[in-house]
This record gives C-alpha cells, sequence and structure tokens, in this order.
C-alpha cells in the first residue's frame, strides 16, 4: 500500500532519505585537476539547467575530502556512467584514497584539464560559474566548455540504493 507523507519542514532526514531512494538517477563521476589537485566524487544529485548558456548544476556536499580541490579549481568535469561501471561508482563513492580512485579506469583531458573518463556515456567539461550555499551541500552551477559522448553504451541508474542498467533501444 502507497505511503503518504506531508512534506513539511518537520520532515526527518531519514524520512526524507528513504522518499529520495525512490527517485532514479544518472550515476557521474565529478572530476577536477588544477592548483587544487587531482579529485573526484560520485553524484547523483546532477541536472540540466539551462542550454542558452549551456549549464548543468551539481551537489557537492562541503564535508567531502575533495571539497577543497573543487573550490580551488573552478573547473570540472561531469562524467556520466555506463552500465559497466557499478563498481567505479562506488569507488568513488567515498572513504578511498584519491590515487586509488583513478587508477581504477583511463583519463583523458578536453579544454580544463579536468579528468575525462575513458569510456563515459557522456562528458561535459566545465568551468564553475556560480555557487550557492543550501544547507549542509554547495550547488556548483557549471557551464559546459566542451563534450564528447558515446552512443552505443548502455546507461546506468541509481534507484532503490541500487544500480540498474539502462538498456538503449535497438535499432529497426
Ligand atoms: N546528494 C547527496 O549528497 C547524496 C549522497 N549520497 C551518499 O551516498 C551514500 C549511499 O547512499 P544511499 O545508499 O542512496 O543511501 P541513503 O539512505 O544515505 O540515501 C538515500 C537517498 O537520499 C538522498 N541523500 C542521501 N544523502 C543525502 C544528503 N546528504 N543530502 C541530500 N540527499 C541525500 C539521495 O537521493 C540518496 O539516494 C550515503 O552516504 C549518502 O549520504 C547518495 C546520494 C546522494
Ligand atoms: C550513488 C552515489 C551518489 C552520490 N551522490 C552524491 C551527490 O550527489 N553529492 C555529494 O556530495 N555526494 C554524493 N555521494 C557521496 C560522495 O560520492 C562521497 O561523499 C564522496 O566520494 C566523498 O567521499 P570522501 O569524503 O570519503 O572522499 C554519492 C555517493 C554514491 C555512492
Amino acid at each position: 500500500m502507497a505511503e503518504t507523507l506531508t512534506a513539511t519542514p518537520a520532515v526527518e532526514k531519514q524520512a526524507f532519505r528513504d522518499a529520495m531512494a525512490h527517485l532514479g538517477s544518472a550515476v557521474n563521476i565529478i572530476t577536477t585537476d588544477g592548483p587544487g589537485g587531482r579529485a573526484g566524487f560520485t553524484a547523483s544529485a546532477v541536472c540540466s539547467v539551462t542550454d542558452s548558456p549551456p549549464t548543468l548544476l551539481v551537489c557537492l556536499n562541503r564535508s567531502a575530502s575533495v571539497y577543497p580541490a573543487f573550490t580551488e579549481n573552478q573547473v570540472l568535469c561531469v562524467n556520466t556512467l555506463a552500465d559497466c561501471h557499478e563498481s567505479l561508482s562506488n569507488l568513488f563513492g567515498g572513504k578511498t584514497p584519491m590515487e586509488q580512485r583513478f587508477e581504477a579506469a583511463e583519463w583523458s583531458s578536453l579544454s580544463t584539464g579536468s579528468p575525462i573518463l575513458s569510456d563515459a556515456l557522456v562528458s561535459f567539461d566545465c568551468k564553475i560559474t556560480q555557487v550557492t550555499r543550501v544547507g549542509t551541500h554547495d550547488i556548483l552551477f557549471c557551464e559546459a566548455v566542451a563534450i564528447t559522448r558515446n552512443d552505443e553504451r548502455h546507461g546506468l541508474v541509481y534507484f532503490d540504493r541500487r544500480y540498474h542498467p539502462l538498456m538503449r533501444q535497438s535499432a529497426c
């Protein structure tokens, strides 16, 4: 039976998380490089904002170990994961030393110098243009300056606290 929750400011953190687990989302590895060093983390809180200028947003917890690197570098790449990237997503999902995260895959760079995951579904190379602080997170508004796409790979969705492959419809 469907559970009804009233969305008031009194909603508890765990109730909010349990509810958010019902929203399926793409999985991304957000990377950066520059004076603040190379860093990367897994993020599901990513979405399109506007196409003029081409802008995405990424929500980053300020308590994450990677936070200072992103703040200093002011550039990042949104690497959207394919169905084969479940273990890579877990590696970048926290607690693993940074070198070990990057050793697990192949990387290149485009315009900003942020690491581009070689077999990502799509990579948005971006400069951070605006930052808004909300609660524990910073919302990073990111303007895409270069894009690479892979039109053959299948997608990966994070839903109900698990990963699910998302198949492309084969051409008929
Ligand atoms: N936006 C975020 O910061 C997210 C953080 N995570 C972190 O990854 C780990 C594993 O997550 P799950 O297995 O999905 O279990 P979970 O029970 O911690 O999270 C369930 C859902 O709640 C949301 N959520 C979790 N932590 C959040 C946060 N600090 N701020 C805003 N939304 C949040 C996400 O939509 C997540 O899929 C946890 O440590 C979680 O905090 C996961 C997804 C999003
Ligand atoms: C599936 C998944 C999605 C996540 N999404 C986000 C997110 O959108 N924003 C965020 O700040 N952290 C997110 N996290 C948690 C970060 O990846 C994690 O805190 C980050 O790797 C930093 O960990 P560290 O402080 O141990 O380095 C997510 C983790 C997982 C496994």
